[in-house]
């Protein structure tokens, strides 16, 4: 069964010479010089011939016991290739992985014994009920039949999925088939969760359960987390390190605080205009002026990196003069994630999710 989780298999956890598990803090992940170029395709009925993509183009991290560890990045940026070799799915060009002192390069029939993964497709499992789902996962995982019922028990009780246990994942929403799939993640309990965007699609009741349970593990078992996130807030509040990726390379590597501490003198004005900017203002021509590192515009939005004195200005500037009439709204904020990778060089934004 492919469950959008690696394929599980019975066993024991871990069973490499230990010179990594235990102590908190140790390194339970290692990626060094990791490179997959996708070849070139040729034109085809049409369709435009296609360059080679490195996506992943010398990737280097290390991932503590412990930790939760986010993968930020724009569409196209390449976490879910790196997502794909760190859990044995795909094979590098070159580079190494190591989970648990385990070479997945060489080995990558050891990763669903390490870790659990949430990819971001789960048509595989659509036919059975949640409870099927989370029972079945656990058994592939090697539990007994009545280990197997008791986790799943506690893991939908956990989630709040206990009333909707008998529904097929077909008939759910997408937000609580999301859930669905990552009660499946979490039985059968493996050291590593790898989790690429689990709560696409959750409402805020549905987020905070993720998290919880997120953090439960981690506090009681030491359990570590990969996350891949295209949301800068989430990646705020939940990532204790984010590596910032950007066509295949891991641009910039830190706490989410010490990121932000690059631009720490820098604020956030939003500038959401009516219908167009007025550009025959000149304070908001001279605005545009500052160039696309520092001025981003999205439609009706504009979002401008200003040093606080330039930000006092700015705003006294369009709601004070004739640019007020066209302004629909505003807003001054200190610097989020998103700040932090346009300000590192990140070219572009599409994907990112702010809210
Ligand atoms: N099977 C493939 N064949 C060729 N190119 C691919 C393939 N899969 C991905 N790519 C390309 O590799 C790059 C990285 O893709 P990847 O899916 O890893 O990015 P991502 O950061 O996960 O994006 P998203 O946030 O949109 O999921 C992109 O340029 C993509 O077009």
């Amino acid at each position: 069964m492919s469950t959008g989780t690696a394929a599980a298999e019975a066993g024991p956890v871990g069973t490499a010479p230990a010179p990594h598990d235990g102590r908190a803090g140790s390194v339970v992940c290692a990626v060094e010089n990791l490179l997959k170029v996708y070849p070139p395709a040729r034109a085809r009925r049409g369709a435009p011939a296609v360059p080679e993509v490195r996506a992943s183009d010398g990737i280097s991290l290390t991932v503590r016991r412990g930790e939760i560890f986010g993968l930020l990045g724009p569409n196209g940026a390449g976490k879910t290739t790196l997502v794909r070799q760190l859990t044995g799915l795909m094979r590098p060009d070159a580079g190494r992985v190591d989970v648990l002192g385990h070479d997945l390069v060489r080995h990558p029939e050891r990763a669903s014994r390490l870790l659990a993964y949430l990819g971001q497709e789960s048509t595989a499992l659509d036919e059975l009920t949640v409870s099927l789902a989370v029972e079945t996962t656990g058994r592939l995982r090697g539990l007994a039949a009545r280990d197997a019922r008791s986790e799943r028990d506690d893991v939908l009780e956990e989630l709040g999925l206990t009333a909707i246990a008998g529904k097929p994942l077909k008939k759910l929403s997408g937000g609580q088939r999301r859930l669905a799939c990552f009660a499946t993640v979490l039985v059968g309990e493996r050291p590593v969760l790898v989790l690429d965007e689990p709560t696409t699609g959750m409402d805020p009741v549905a987020r905070r359960a993720v998290w919880s349970a997120v953090d439960r593990r981690r506090a009681e078992r030491g359990a570590t987390v990969l996350l891949v996130t295209h949301n800068v807030i989430e990646a705020e509040t939940v990532l204790d390190r984010v590596a910032v990726l950007e066509r295949g390379r891991v641009i910039a590597c830190d706490t989410p605080a010490g990121l932000k501490a690059r631009v720490a003198d820098e604020v956030r004005v939003e500038l959401v205009w009516r219908e167009r900017a007025p550009l025959d203002v000149p304070e908001v021509a001279a605005l545009r002026g500052l160039g696309a590192d520092r001025v981003q515009e999205s439609g009706r939005r504009w979002t401008l990196r200003l040093a606080p004195d330039e930000a006092r200005a700015a705003v006294a500037a369009v709601t004070g003069g004739a640019a007020f009439a066209a302004l629909d709204d505003f807003t001054l904020a200190t610097p989020s994630l998103e700040d932090v990778y346009l300000a590192l060089g990140g070219g572009r934004t599409e994907g990112l999710v702010k809210a």
